[in-house]
């Protein structure tokens, strides 16, 4: 299995939604689409999933030796944007609903669904009608309901929204046991600290646009901060002193008022320090590399997107 996305672009009327992305998803890969609201996320999962069709470019899906222009329906695990299940339905008459709309058998489906819900501590409320459980409860449903039928290629957005820490995390061990179980997973998500532990690539785009895309390791290559130098100062010296000394370097305050350095790589951390060295008494000194929410806030602010409108 291989999903290759090649120059795709996709417009709305006046909105460019999509401008000219590609990528690649492997098999038995967990890889996840990050990227600002109305970054063109779910304009690409719509795509994926046969919804909608590319208006330049090609999506090519290659399954069981054919070649596909979308996800197949019967080898494909959806959670879409808009959730929707039979609210009034019970929970157990939804899931074996859609499962037998899969062609699996009840007691199949039964037993897979009993699996799950007990995953998610949900069994005791199968027989209640969906919209009597919470808003997360009822996500975690809609999960559940993507993999009954055991497909081959799961796509989930944002599976992690309205959960509680942790119902986030159950959904770690679930999209691991997926995985596990050799489903290919695409997810979009804004909880960077989720995704860090979970995806093996990912795609961080903007404006419709690719920013980064591989594993941590190469987008941490790719933004060229290979790592941080934290420094507290026994008086912190004035902006524009530290600014004249750091003039190779990047650097901010976080929230503790602790001077941040960005290195581009660890060879960089000699000439750091000695430049750091003439601004003071060091009291602390601690490196750390960046982490995916820090890599993220740095990739969309340095981004300068194409517009997004089209004139008419
Ligand atoms: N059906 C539509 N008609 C017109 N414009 C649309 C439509 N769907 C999306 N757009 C526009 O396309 C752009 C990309 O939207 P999209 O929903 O794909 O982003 P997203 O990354 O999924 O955002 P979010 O994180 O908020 O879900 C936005 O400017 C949005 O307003």
């Amino acid at each position: 299995m291989q999903i290759s996305v090649e120059g795709v672009v996709k417009s709305y009327a006046h909105v460019k939604a999509v401008k000219g992305m590609s990528f690649i998803v492997n098999e038995g890969e967990i890889f996840a689409l990050l990227g600002p609201n109305g970054a063109g996320k779910s304009s690409l999962v719509r795509m994926l999933v046969g919804f909608t069709h590319a208006d330049e470019g090609r999506i090519a899906v290659h399954l069981n030796d054919q070649e596909y222009g979308a996800i197949p329906n019967d080898e494909l695990g959806y959670l879409p944007e808009d959730r929707g299940l039979y609210a009034e339905k019970t929970v157990s008459q939804n899931l074996l609903y859609f499962a037998a709309l899969h062609g699996l058998d009840k007691s199949t489906a039964k037993e897979r669904m009993d699996y799950w819900l007990e995953r998610f501590e949900l069994l005791d409320r199968k027989d209640q009608p969906l919209k009597s459980l919470s808003k997360g409860n009822q996500q975690k449903v809609q999960l559940v309901n993507a993999v009954l039928h055991q497909p081959k290629i799961v796509i989930l957005d944002e599976p992690f929204s309205g959960l509680d820490p942790i119902n986030q995390e159950k959904v770690v061990v679930f999209l691991a046991e997926l995985k596990q179980q050799g489903m290919t997973v695409i997810l979009s998500a804004h909880q960077m600290s989720m995704v860090e532990k979970l995806a093996d690539r990912m795609l961080l785009m903007n404006h419709g646009e690719v920013v980064l895309y591989g594993s941590l390791n190469d987008i941490q290559q790719q933004i060229g901060v290979g790592a941080q130098l934290l420094v507290e100062f026994e008086e912190l010296p004035k902006v524009e002193t530290i600014a004249m000394a750091l003039q190779n370097f990047e650097f901010s305050f976080n929230e503790h008022h602790l001077l941040e350095v960005n290195l581009a790589s660890a060879s960089q951390v000699n000439e750091a320090l000695t430049q750091l060295l003439t601004l003071g008494h060091i009291t602390k000194l601690e490196s750390k590399k960046m982490d995916l929410h820090q890599l993220y806030l740095k990739a969309i602010s340095d981004h300068q997107g194409a517009p997004d409108y089209v004139a008419a």
